[in-house]
């Protein structure tokens, strides 16, 4: 793993955006472990370290326009577009009823190509509704870019509607990091790996 992305998961570690317990995901599956990389906001030296992870993939791929998904998508989007000097469109979760009335901001011309960015992947389903949203809207997708890949399926279903997914780490990786810099014990490791797939 490059040196950088170490120093990022031992960063993410010390502002406590790696939160080991009992959750309930997006997806209503249970989880020992709770990534929160919405804590970037209030570290600002963290969040430009996580920026320049994203740098690592995106700066080899084709895009018109960024796409963040709401709601852990968009700070992170609107430091890319700022680090990359790229413009942002990003969708609502809900449409306004009221005012303009739009579904997705920013602004955006009919067969532009938006890469859709998230924080984190679990089942996919996050990613597929953004680019659901972004396509009905005149936009092409080929590519999501993530910080962290959990490895629960999000990939496949991606790549089973023809997208491809691109992360900067994944949660294994995280957790082999981790225990390498004697963070985190190999059992605890072991029993967070064995409650993702249980
Ligand atoms: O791959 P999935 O199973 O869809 O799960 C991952 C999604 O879940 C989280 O968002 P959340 O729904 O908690 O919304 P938020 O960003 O508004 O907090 C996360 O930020 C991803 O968008
Ligand atoms: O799947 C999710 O809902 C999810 C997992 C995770 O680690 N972090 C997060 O913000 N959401």
């Amino acid at each position: 793993m490059p040196t950088a992305i170490v120093d990022l998961i031992l960063t993410l570690h010390d502002i406590g955006a790696v939160q080991f317990g009992r959750f309930r995901l997006h997806s209503g599956r249970e989880s020992r472990i709770y990534i929160d990389l919405r804590v970037l906001v209030s570290y600002p030296a963290a969040l430009r370290q996580a920026t320049a992870a994203y740098r690592t993939v995106l700066d080899d791929l084709p895009f018109d326009l960024l796409a963040a998904t709401p709601l852990a998508g968009l700070p992170i989007g609107t430091a890319l577009c700022l680090d990359m000097d790229r413009p942002l469109i990003y969708p609502r979760k809900t449409a306004k009823s009221y005012g303009t009335g739009k579904n997705i901001e920013g602004r955006w011309s009919i067969g532009q190509t938006a890469v859709v960015i998230d924080d984190l992947i679990t089942s996919g389903d996050s990613l597929l509704e953004t680019i659901a949203t972004i396509k009905a809207a005149g936009l092409k997708v080929h590519d999501a870019v993530v910080l962290i890949d959990r490895e629960q399926g999000g990939r496949e279903l991606l790549a089973e509607q023809g997208y491809r997914l691109q992360a900067v780490t994944t949660l294994r990786g995280m957790l082999d990091t981790l225990v390498e810099q004697a963070r985190l014990s190999p059992r605890q490791r072991d029993e967070v790996l064995a409650s993702l797939t249980g």
